[in-house]
């Protein structure tokens, strides 16, 4: 037996050595096939492409279009003999091409990079060390200027990337634009805090994303290198309707610091944070090998980022989702002092109440109950936090989400079916992953929770999984809870959310009963 699992690696050493050979072959290939067909174009006199510049694909991923239409081959990053590094050597790099000044495309495109290409020279990036200007700059952009020094996989703004080419090619916004951050920096200081230098504890956002014009700013001026913020941090006032009610009800009481009047109006300071993954430590906290996680996030966004694939050696990825938003009510100061008492609310989005006032489910009922308690828990001189999470439907996304809502007002809407409703049609019945989550407790310095205002024991499991602990969980007050989601908080409460009362029996879950339509009708 063992003989024979010998002869098996030795001829899959074979073919990985082979493969790794034809993929050289096919990079210089292509890379001549280039050559010739750029030097055909300069010497014959064929008209121009009927686009405004003529394109051709480069760097060992294809030939240029009207050749033989080969596929690329790609390591994969699961079998060491083809690591990534592997290849490449002999395809010059992205810089290589020049560039138009009218739309900032490079004049071949730029398909994906390869470690060891010519011109390919990564700035330094040292994720979790504790001194930011060793750790190094997420440097993400493929301006000419900075795409050879990338250290970093997919673009800023999160979702809102596409929305930046989509700007760039309609020319609303001119390629060459640069960014002009005066008077931009954090309206209060945050950190440094020693977890910013710990690789384990802050993974999906980066703890220098507020200071970057700042603290690169020689090498933005300099050496013209494009970097950007993934960090504000303001401050503004708020006024919710419900917090004036509040006022009147007797339940807060204007301090003229945090509750500024009778209407209710808050003082706040507030945080938005794009995400930025560190793929190790991401794969780790999913208990995954960063393989596999490069692989999924490939395959499943349309194979839009090659470079998860080629570019092993680049660790850092910002994705295409939603960030957060963090509001700090009382001294942001007191989040991370240990002798504060601090109150938590965790909060991810629901559009349709959030905003819109829906009735069918807790969520604007427990953020508007989250944000009285914290602003409480500020006027006995804690702090108070809210953190607000893009993450749809429980990261299903809103289309998801009204599905499941029409199988339930089409079905009989009993608290015993509601998480089966959503597991039928989306196969899982939450994708939010609360695994990420704690990263930002940790970047603002909070290392203890005396009042959490929620219910969820995946919010509660995650956070005390990274080492913070939970002094005290409030759950939502039953007269905050609309009549038509007692389902989903029943269910909740059945499926492991906390709750200071006791259980209901499968039998009484099966007579809480939502509305139906034929009522919402009449
Ligand atoms: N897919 C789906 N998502 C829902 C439904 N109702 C609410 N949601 C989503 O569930 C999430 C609720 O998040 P939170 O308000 O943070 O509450 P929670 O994590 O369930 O628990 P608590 O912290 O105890 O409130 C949001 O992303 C909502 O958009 C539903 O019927 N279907
Ligand atoms: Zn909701």
């Amino acid at each position: 037996m063992a003989g024979s699992t010998d002869d098996i690696k030795t001829v899959l050493a074979q073919i990985a050595q082979s493969q790794s050979h034809l993929l050289s072959a096919f990079d210089s290939l292509s890379h001549r096939v280039d050559e010739l067909a750029q030097s055909q174009s300069r010497t014959s006199n064929r008209p121009q492409a009927k686009t405004e510049e003529s394109f051709s694909i480069v760097n060992g991923s294809a030939p240029p279009p009207a050749t033989n239409g080969l596929v690329p081959v790609v390591p994969s990053l699961q079998s060491p003999p083809l690591m990534p590094q592997d290849a490449g050597t002999s395809t010059p790099g992205p810089t290589a091409a020049p560039t138009s000044p009218k739309s900032g495309f490079t004049s071949r495109i730029v398909l994906t990079t390869y470690p060891k290409q010519i011109g390919i020279k990564p700035l330094p990036m040292d994720w979790g060390n504790p001194d930011p200007k060793l750790r190094g700059p997420v440097t993400v952009s493929r301006a000419a200027s900075t795409i050879g020094k990338r250290n970093a996989i997919g673009a800023h703004g999160g979702s809102y990337s596409i929305y930046y080419a989509l700007a760039l090619a309609s020319k609303e916004l001119k390629a060459d634009h640069k960014p002009d951050f005066t008077n931009t920096q954090p309206a209060v200081e945050i950190g440094p805090f020693p977890q910013w230098g710990d690789k384990k504890k802050i993974v999906a956002m980066d703890p220098w994303g507020h200071s970057v014009p700042w603290t690169y700013g020689d090498m933005i001026k300099n050496e013209n290198v494009d970097l950007r913020p993934t960090i504000a941090i303001t401050k503004a006032h708020m006024k919710l309707p419900e917090l004036e009610e509040s006022v009147r009800a007797g339940r807060l009481v204007p301090d003229g610091k945090v509750c500024l009047n009778a209407g209710g109006e808050l003082a706040v300071t507030k945080v938005a944070v794009e995400p930025v993954w560190y793929l190790p430590g991401v794969a780790e906290r999913f208990g995954i090998d960063e393989g596999t996680l490069r692989r999924s996030l490939f395959e499943h966004t349309g194979g839009m980022y090659p470079e998860l694939i080629t570019r092993g050696d680049i660790k850092v990825f910002l994705p295409p989702i939603g960030g957060l938003t963090v509001y700090i009510f009382g001294d942001p100061a007191k989040m991370s002092d240990p002798n504060s008492r601090l109150a938590l609310r965790i909060h991810d989005e629901c559009n349709g109440s959030d905003v819109f006032g829906s009735d069918i489910c807790t969520c604007r009922p427990y953020l508007i109950f989250g944000i009285e308690e914290a602003v409480k828990e500020a006027q006995n001189g804690g702090c108070g936090v809210v953190i607000y999470f893009r993450k749809e439907g429980r990261a299903l996304g809103e289309v998801t989400k009204y599905l499941v809502y029409n199988a339930r007002k089409r079905g009989e809407d009993r608290a015993s079916d509601y998480f089966k409703r959503t597991e039928n049609i989306a196969g899982v019945k939450d994708m939010r992953f609360q695994a990420l989550m704690p990263d930002i407790l940790h970047w603002l310095g909070i290392t203890k929770i005396d009042r959490m205002l929620s219910m969820s024991n995946m919010k509660h499991d995650a956070i005390v999984g990274q080492g913070i602990p939970i002094h005290e969980r409030v759950e939502l007050p039953a007269e905050w809870i609309p009549a038509d989601s007692r389902v989903e908080i029943d269910a909740k409460i059945t499926a492991g959310y906390f709750t200071a009362g006791k259980k209901m029996t499968e039998e009484e879950l099966k007579a809480v009963q939502g509305r139906m339509w034929e009522d919402i009708d009449h």
